[in-house]
């Protein structure tokens, strides 16, 4: 008699802890929407690798080069240089569309219509300098939810001469390359949010390891590659 009312009181008390202290729900895991910026000098192969790593992720492509203003790009057609200033407007231009993506698509939205677009952005932009890469930085933390990431192709600069010299049906032409060069100032250690990627080898090497490099930060980071998949 006294076991069956004491296994009574355990029971009460279980029941009441199940009532007052509900197990912990499963951690949210907090998903960030990415913007990948692929960069380097000219005919590095920022658009080529860029437009791949878009389609094979499903992440929107965006190309930097529409983002110049007309005289910026009658003025690379000539050869000549960009100053500091001819990009200040652009790289505006570039950091306040970092915002301009669409929203994260509902997980039980059941109309027909196809999904809208992975919220995720692939943008090329050349940000030869840390300043530049600076400006695209702070666009990321003025957003508040938005990681962002960089991935320089990183080649010499007579290879980069040659490509653009047999690319066709582009303004920026194999002169243009020199004074990028000068230019460039190559990420630093200091900058761990960019991944150097070398294109002094085949286009499939090279695309290889942006997408496996890219899927790898994003999964470290908070999963959201994998989670949108
Ligand atoms: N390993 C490589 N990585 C990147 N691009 C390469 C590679 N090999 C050849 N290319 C070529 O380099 C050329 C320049 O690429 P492009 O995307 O126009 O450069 P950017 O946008 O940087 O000016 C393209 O014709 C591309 O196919
Ligand atoms: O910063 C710059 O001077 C320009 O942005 C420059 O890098 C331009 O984008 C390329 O010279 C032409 O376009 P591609 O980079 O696509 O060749």
């Amino acid at each position: 008699m006294g076991d069956s009312s004491a296994l009574l009181d355990l029971q009460e008390q279980a029941a009441e802890t199940i009532v007052t202290h509900p197990p912990d729900p499963p951690p949210q895991r907090h998903l960030h929407r990415w913007i990948w910026f692929i960069t380097g000098p000219t005919a590095c192969g920022k658009t080529t690798v860029a437009k791949a790593l878009a389609a094979e992720l499903d992440f929107t492509f965006v190309e930097g080069d529409d983002f110049h203003p007309k005289a910026n790009v009658d003025k690379m057609s000539r050869g000549e240089p960009l100053t500091d200033d001819d990009r200040a407007g652009w790289l505006q231009a570039l950091r306040e569309h970092e915002t301009a993506q669409p929203p994260r698509p509902k997980p039980n939205d059941s109309s027909a219509s196809p999904p809208p677009p992975l919220p995720h952005m692939v943008m090329t932009c050349s940000a030869l300098k840390q300043h530049y890469r600076d400006v695209l930085r702070a666009g990321a933390v003025a957003a508040g939810d938005l990681r962002i990431g960089f991935v320089f192709l990183d080649g010499p600069e007579p290879l980069l001469a040659t490509r653009a010299a047999v690319r066709k049906g582009h303004f920026a032409g194999p002169e243009l390359v020199h004074s990028q060069f000068l230019a460039l100032e190559r990420p630093g250690d200091d900058e761990g949010d960019v991944i150097l990627v070398g294109v002094d080898r085949a286009l499939e090497d090279t695309q290889r390891d942006v997408t496996n490099k890219v899927k790898e930060v994003m999964m470290r980071d908070d999963g959201s590659y994998l989670a949108l998949q």
